[in-house]
């Protein structure tokens, strides 16, 4: 397999190269199971030489909405919506690569959220459809991910994306994940002083690629973005009474709806007679972040690398762009929640939670972790047409635990 034998490749289109020079490719599938939507992530490997690692050559992705845990109660309805995924790994991946190719599926926080036995239920059915499929089916193929995992592969993903886990010079950056029914944040530890003030648990040591890394991790359950909604709106954990409404200044003044989650629905509203706007949204948003997150004093200078909800919301008020991403400061939330949230009339046409939503991210941010106003986030939902998700670090593992690389 030298380059002398694929000089020609390019004058073919791939399907009727008259050798298969690709003969070294292998696939990964990885399910991420989320509290909001199930997405596949079909991953192609190549492997150049034997000498090397094999390169990471393309991704194919494709979610679905709403996650597997609005089935709770139907758990072979949710196990459906996971085969539909999964049939377009069969049209992505060549038949005689069926066998040897792996299948995952790891469920985040709604899942966690979950009692034991609909939770259990549901991966059954899930179990049952990979056990259906010509793909390798490993063992423990289907469960719920550990938070602190979550924090971890994606920090694998990013830092592996941007270069900064081979070579010599390497700068690994933070990241920080907004799910909607829980938070992570994730960096290496440049001083003593860190892994001294931090709680153990939110330590963790891992190899990867040949070499060490001690990094801090933590997943806050119940603080992603819907999750936090709740809570705000003093609905978290209440035996919802039939017909009561849930109030809240963070929303337009006239507002009365009703909102499904995690299989509750709930009635929620602006408050028509009080107070509205930034101010009393952010003492509102307060009362639930405040104190309730650790601190670590290292990461106020750094920037963060975010995606997910962060990622979303700044597109959606066009902070950023929606396909390039950009650089913002934690203050640029603000400066937008304050906007939103004092002319909700004016942004009525979006979601009507657009003025929480920014609030709480500000409210996170700042009082939460800790950041200051000018800490730079890098605002990402691609490296090099891949998907910055947890899955890729989480294909990497499953890859070296089957022994078929790194
Ligand atoms: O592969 C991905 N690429 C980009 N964004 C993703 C991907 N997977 C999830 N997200 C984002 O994650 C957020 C939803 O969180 P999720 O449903 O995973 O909740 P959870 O992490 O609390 O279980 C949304 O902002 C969604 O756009
Ligand atoms: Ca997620």
């Amino acid at each position: 397999h030298s380059n002398r034998a694929m000089w020609f490749q390019d004058f073919f289109p791939p399907n009727v190269c008259p050798i298969d020079v690709k003969a070294n490719t292998f696939y990964g599938i990885m399910f991420d199971a989320g509290s909001t939507g199930t997405r596949i992530h079909i991953y192609t490997f190549v492997q150049k030489s034997p000498e090397n690692l094999p390169e990471l050559e393309g991704e194919i992705f494709e979610s679905v909405k709403p996650g597997l845990s609005a089935y709770a109660d139907q758990p072979e309805k949710g196990a459906e919506t996971v085969k539909k995924l999964l049939d377009m790994a069969i049209e992505a991946v060549p038949p005689h690569l069926w066998k040897k190719t792996p299948v995952v599926l790891k469920a985040t926080a709604g899942l966690r959220l979950l009692s034991e036995e609909k939770a259990q239920a549901l991966l059954l059915e899930v179990k049952e459809v990979f056990e259906e499929s010509p793909f390798l089916v490993p063992e423990d193929s289907v469960g719920i991910m550990d938070g602190s995992h979550e924090g971890i592969l994606a920090w694998i993903t990013v830092n592996f994306l941007t270069g900064q886990l081979s070579g010599q010079n390497r700068q690994t950056v933070g990241t920080l994940d907004l799910g909607g029914a829980s938070t992570q944040i994730t960096f290496l530890p440049r001083f003593e002083e860190t892994l001294k003030e931090t709680p153990g648990d939110f330590l963790t040591s891992f190899e990867m690629f040949n070499s060490t890394y001690k990094l801090y991790t933590h997943s806050y359950l119940g603080f992603g973005l819907k999750a936090a909604r709740l809570a705000i709106l003093g609905a978290l954990n209440m035996e919802v009474v039939d017909g009561q409404m849930f109030r809240s200044s963070c929303l337009p003044k006239q507002l009365e709806a009703e909102w499904h989650f995690g299989g509750v629905k709930y009635r929620y509203g602006g408050n028509k007679e009080g107070e509205t706007g930034f101010k009393p949204c952010y003492l509102e948003v307060l009362k639930f972040v405040k104190g309730k997150l650790h601190q670590p004093d290292e990461i106020r200078g750094s920037s963060f690398y975010a995606f997910s909800y962060y990622y979303d919301r700044a597109a959606d008020t066009n902070l950023i762009d929606y396909e390039q991403g950009g650089v913002l400061e934690v203050r640029d939330f603000e400066i937008k929640a304050k906007e939103v949230c004092d002319n909700m009339e004016r942004y009525k046409s979006a979601s009507p939670f657009l003025c929480m939503d920014l609030t709480y991210i500000t409210a996170l941010l700042k009082e939460g972790f800790g950041f200051r106003d000018n800490t730079l986030l890098q605002l990402t939902k691609k490296v090099n047409n891949i998907e910055t998700s947890w899955t890729l670090g989480a294909t990497f593992y499953l890859l070296q635990s089957l022994g078929m690389t790194y």
